[in-house]
């Protein structure tokens, strides 16, 4: 199987996720576009699991909005070439070596998402996207409560369909059920 082949594309599978990826934009830290891919594909398992997660968003009045899901070894790269701290922007792999696939966005497994509301307002979440502050992890002390009360809402329907929240970053989940596949640098379009 190609690499293709283990990645499909979201909206293909279920059409009611708003798609904004700000890599496929200069809108992110980065300041450039970061890919030319304005789309979100994900490995096909984690895929089935953010439209479970979807359905009980849908039924409590939400839709989900995705940043980021698959990204090629050289956006990885260069994301990390401009914020390397590992906290924040996972370290890329060296391929020249034998690796453990981890769940990440270089496999589809990962994902950046937030909520939007019935008037198409994004919820009040601790930080923007891609804020590499302590307030982005929902063990600080100073987020607004309401804005807290939302990105625990997230992680808790995300964590009931088996993805598992990243405690730096309340828009990041990984697909902790899904066998990890190898990273991949296929480029999309
Ligand atoms: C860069 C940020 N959006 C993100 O996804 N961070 C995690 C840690 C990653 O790079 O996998
Ligand atoms: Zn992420």
């Amino acid at each position: 199987m190609s690499d293709k082949d283990s990645l499909v594309r979201l909206l293909d599978l279920d059409p009611e996720f708003i798609i904004d990826i700000k890599y496929a934009t200069d809108n992110n830290f980065t300041k450039q576009r970061v890919y030319n891919f304005n789309d979100c594909y994900l490995n096909k398992d984690t895929a089935i699991l953010l439209i479970k997660a979807k359905k009980i968003f849908k039924k409590d009045g939400y839709k989900v909005k995705v940043w980021d899901a698959y990204r090629p070894i050289r956006a990885q790269k260069l994301l990390f070439e401009i914020v390397p701290i590992d906290d924040f922007v996972a370290t890329p792999p060296d391929m020249r070596k034998p690796i453990i696939f981890e769940y990440s966005h270089m496999n589809g497994l990962s994902v950046d998402i937030t909520l939007v509301d019935s008037n198409g307002n994004e919820l009040e979440m601790p930080t923007e996207f891609d804020d590499f502050t302590e307030m982005a992890g929902l063990g600080c002390d100073k987020i607004p409560p309401q804005a807290r009360k939302n990105a625990e809402y997230l992680k808790s329907v995300m964590e009931s369909v088996g993805f598992k929240a990243y405690r730096n970053e309340w828009w990041h989940f990984n697909d902790v059920v899904t066998k990890a596949t190898p990273y991949s640098d296929v480029e999309f379009n």
